[in-house]
């Protein structure tokens, strides 16, 4: 890389070589051009306001490219769907969500193209939720110029892949079933319906239709075919999932043939989770703990349904790593370590 003075006029383009400081007395004092700009043509007459006839400029090597153009190329190359770019500056570009939807990171490739030491590309944690407009990536090219080598090399590694997407929500309809001899009988007042109805209105869905049944699996069974055959997209049971003789639920959910992902899971809370697909339709078995906390295994997995995702009997595995609630004073989820993996 070679320093040359070169007049204005012909600087557009050109990288510049060194902090340029203007002063406009009662207005604005500091550096209008740093080390590394790219001179586009509005700036020239900047820079004649400033005095200046002649400039340093960079000039490229062959075979070597400006911080923020490769880091321009390099951040096209990475997003998938729903991500938008900020403009380059200081060599590094922010991606953000276009829309509302789950993050979804390639870990494994994310890691190998940080191999390269000029290229360095930050990431959220896979399976994040984000909103419209949420940061959510960086990519940053080290050097002020890095070799053209070094993304053809990037390239080779990311082949037609990419490291991120965003997966859309789709609001679907759901169907309660809620269980319990306390609430049936009018015992208690039922706290699940209002609990679910606050998480819809955060991560999106709807109400069908809700029942309460006792604790009998056959009513059980039978409130979750009814809601099936009135257009539930998603089916949730509330309570009776645990240990003592009257839980019951998870017997309901299995005699209509649904089939079982996985009863338990390693989060807590939330430890006595049931997924299981029926035609199709995520049938989800809520322990009493989700109405409760703040937040539990509940708001990991159903999110994700949203997006049409299918879970396995391992993801549902691999949300124990991170899977820990600290129960803060004042919850920050999602903006915390429950449920990064
Ligand atoms: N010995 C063990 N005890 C418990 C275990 C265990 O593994 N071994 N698991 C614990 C976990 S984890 C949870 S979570 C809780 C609750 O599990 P259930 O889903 O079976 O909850 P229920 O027994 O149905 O009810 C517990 C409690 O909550 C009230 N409840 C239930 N549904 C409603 C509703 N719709 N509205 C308002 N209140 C409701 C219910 O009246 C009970 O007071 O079990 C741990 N125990
Ligand atoms: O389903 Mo319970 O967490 O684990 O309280």
């Amino acid at each position: 890389m070679e320093i040359k003075e070169i007049p204005v006029e012909e600087a557009v383009g050109r990288v510049v070589a060194h902090d340029m400081t203007q002063i406009i007395p009662q207005e604005f004092k500091g550096a209008r051009f740093q080390k590394g700009d790219v001179i586009d043509s509005k700036d020239i007459s900047t820079l004649k306001d400033m005095g200046k006839e002649h400039i340093y400029v960079l000039s490229l090597d062959e075979g070597t490219i400006h911080e923020d153009d490769a880091a321009c190329q390099i951040a096209k190359k990475v997003v998938g769907k729903n991500i938008v770019l900020s403009e380059a500056n200081e060599g590094k570009i922010n991606l953000k969500a276009e829309q509302k939807g789950i993050l979804k990171v390639d870990k494994d490739l994310l890691l190998d193209v940080n191999s390269i030491d000029e290229i360095l590309i930050t990431s959220s944690h896979d399976n994040i939720f984000l909103q419209a407009g949420d940061s959510l990536a960086g990519v940053r090219i080290n050097p002020l110029t890095i070799e053209e080598r070094k993304l053809k090399q990037f390239e080779a590694i990311l082949g037609d892949q990419n490291l991120f997407g965003i997966e859309p929500f789709v609001d679907k309809k759901v169907g309660v079933v809620v269980t319990g001899n306390e609430v049936y009988s009018g015992r208690i007042e039922d706290e699940f319906v209002p609990t679910l109805q606050r998480k819809f209105k955060r991560w999106g869905g709807e109400l069908l239709d809700s029942i309460i049944v006792p604790d009998e699996v056959d009513e059980i069974t039978e409130a979750l075919s009814n809601l099936k055959e009135s257009g539930a997209e998603v089916l949730i049971t509330g309570g009776g999932m645990s240990v003592d003789p009257d839980d019951l639920t998870p017997k309901g959910i299995r005699n209509t043939g649904a089939e079982i992902v996985k009863y338990g899971v390693p989060v807590l809370p939330g430890n006595k989770l049931m997924l299981a697909y029926w035609d199709g339709i995520p049938v989800l078995g809520l322990p009493a703990c989700v109405i409760f906390e703040e937040i539990t295994v509940f708001d990991l997995i159903y999110p994700r349904l949203l997006t049409g995702e299918e879970f396995t009997r391992n993801d549902l595995i691999e949300l124990s790593y991170g899977g820990y609630c600290y129960h803060c004073d004042v919850c920050q989820f999602p903006q915390c370590s429950f449920g990064k993996i």
